[in-house]
């Protein structure tokens, strides 16, 4: 499997990841990259460790491979597929969203359910070859699967201009040539491929622009927009402990006149074929399946910070306090429980991918945009102005003059000036830094805009069965004896 080693020579390739106006040389120099690109790294040499308990033995090669790479069959590979994204969620406290594992899912999915890509192309096989490739390479695949923020009035083709949103251009014996952008990757610019496709619903009229395909980040005619990096302002690892490490960054892809092999075609001008492949397949829910996972792992950590905090300050026996602290546990017990209900309820479909329980997965995915800011924001609340109350850097821990005011004024008790900063300086990047607001949007968006995300909850839960009890309620009553009702006259 490969090595953190293996994994960053590979992205010395040429890739056309702009930032500030220029390609960047080499993304694992560069430091907005080079961070995130490391902790990616730390990924692999996890899954490549057997002591992990990642691996499974591939049915294929009988190599061992990436068990996240693989659709689960039967509930004691779900149990297991969820202690592999622990082991990962866990080395980046759930502060890295779009780890291999997510696409990797998608997937993994896709490839169990080759009948949802079955046309007379043959575009089921790709989808079959692309998995092995993943799970053979070991890839890191990252997703674009919105179309650019137009306007959401109309879609594609009712927009000013030819394939603003990438389409399909040409069609050739050998492939196609697609133009136009697709947001957000994240991760792209540190990833092996992307999936490119579009979500988001289409209509009769986009064909053009209704397709799915897996692009190599170094292919020629692709950039990636990279928006402000957070990892180059960070003045150090102890004054931004998280944007220093997890600073995944999120480009918007430019397709150029690319050519795309038939091979890494999946869905070709297929507008329901789209809808199809994300969840006929059992996609969105093992993809969001890993999310949940890494979101409850990053709430705990959150909870984490809250707790030392109040101890911290001295205020973790105020019943105030004790209030707010339980609500945060209470909250992140509500997503963990989430993920148990949704282990409990899985059940393989008619291909033998065992698919986590939908109503409670999307159960917890539909609260998320009212329970991380609620979280963030009892946080905030105890950290009181402590994160601001805070040297500009470290240097002030540094030099031996300004050292001893910091001793003197901003330590606790049994807590040193150095300890007491570090947590203040970590709150903060949790809550308030350019990174903390990058992740309230991530949460908020990662998987739809909170009205699409409630409608996946919606959708999922049985609403026959509480209406069938209000139907039978409402029939147990009424009025014992009709007055007869004179007719209105016409
Ligand atoms: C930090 C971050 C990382 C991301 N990473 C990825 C990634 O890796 N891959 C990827 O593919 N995407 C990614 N995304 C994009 C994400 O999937 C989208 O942001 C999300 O799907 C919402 O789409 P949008 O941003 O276009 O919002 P819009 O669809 O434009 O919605 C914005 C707001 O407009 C309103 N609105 C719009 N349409 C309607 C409607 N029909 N009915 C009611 N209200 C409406 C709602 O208030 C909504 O919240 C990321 C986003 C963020 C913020």
């Amino acid at each position: 499997m490969r090595t953190s080693a293996d994994y960053l020579k590979s992205l010395s390739d040429g890739r056309q990841v702009i930032v500030d106006g220029s390609p960047v040389d080499d993304v694992t120099t560069h430091p907005a990259f080079a961070p995130i690109a490391r902790t990616v790294g730390e990924l692999f040499d996890l899954a490549a460790d057997p002591a992990n308990g990642m691996q499974v033995t591939d049915e294929v090669t009988g190599n061992p491979v990436n068990r996240l790479y693989v659709a689960p069959r039967t509930a004691e590979d779900l149990t297991a597929w969820r202690a592999a994204a622990q082991v990962w969620a866990d080395h980046t406290n759930g502060w890295v969203g779009r780890s291999p594992d997510h696409v990797g899912a998608f997937v993994a999915a896709f490839a169990s359910h080759p009948e949802a890509f079955a046309t007379e192309r043959g575009l089921a096989e790709n989808v079959v070859a692309f998995q092995r490739r993943v799970v053979e390479n070991d890839l890191y695949v990252s997703y674009a699967i919105i179309p650019p923020q137009v306007s959401r009035a109309t879609t594609a083709h009712a927009w000013d201009g030819d394939f603003v949103q990438v389409g399909v251009k040409e069609e050739r014996e050998d492939g196609i040539v697609v133009s136009g952008a697709q947001m957000l990757a994240t991760g792209g610019a540190v990833a092996d491929e992307i999936l490119v496709s579009c979500i988001k619903p289409l209509t009769p009229e986009d064909t053009d622009f209704a397709i799915s395909f897996t692009v190599p980040v170094a292919t020629d005619g692709l950039r990636l927009y990279c928006r402000r990096p957070y990892a180059t302002g960070a003045t150090s690892d102890f004054d931004y402990p998280l944007t220093t490490r997890y600073d995944e960054t999120d480009a918007l892809l430019v397709f150029d006149d690319v050519f795309i092999p038939w091979k890494d075609v999946f869905v070709y001008k297929d507008v329901p074929g789209l809808r199809q492949q994300f969840f006929d397949t059992g996609a969105h829910v093992l993809g969001n399946f890993q999310a949940q996972i890494r979101f409850a792992t990053k709430l705990r950590f959150l909870a984490g910070i809250a707790r030392k905090v109040a101890a911290v300050n001295g205020v973790d026996r105020f019943p105030g306090v004790v209030e707010k602290l339980g609500e945060l546990a209470s909250l992140v017990s509500v997503v963990e429980s989430a993920l148990h209900a949704a282990q409990f309820t899985a059940a393989a479909d008619e291909q033998g991918l065992h698919r986590p329980g939908a109503q409670s997965l999307y159960a917890a995915m539909g609260l998320q945009a009212e329970l991380h800011p609620r979280v963030i924001g009892i946080l905030r609340e105890l950290v009181g102005g402590g994160v601001l109350q805070v040297p500009s850097s470290v240097a002030e821990l540094q030099n031996p003059d300004t050292a001893q005011d910091m001793e003197r004024y901003v330590s606790s008790p049994g807590i040193s000036s150095v300890e007491r900063v570090k947590l203040f300086k970590l709150a903060w990047d949790a809550i308030g830094s350019e990174f903390a607001g990058r992740h309230q949007s991530y949460e908020l968006f990662y998987s739809g805009a909170p009205f699409v995300v409630k409608g996946y909850a919606f959708r999922n839960y049985d609403y026959d069965r509480p209406v069938a009890a209000v139907d039978e309620f409402l029939a147990s009553y009424g009025v014992t004896e009709l007055p007869a009702l004179q007719e209105v006259p016409a």
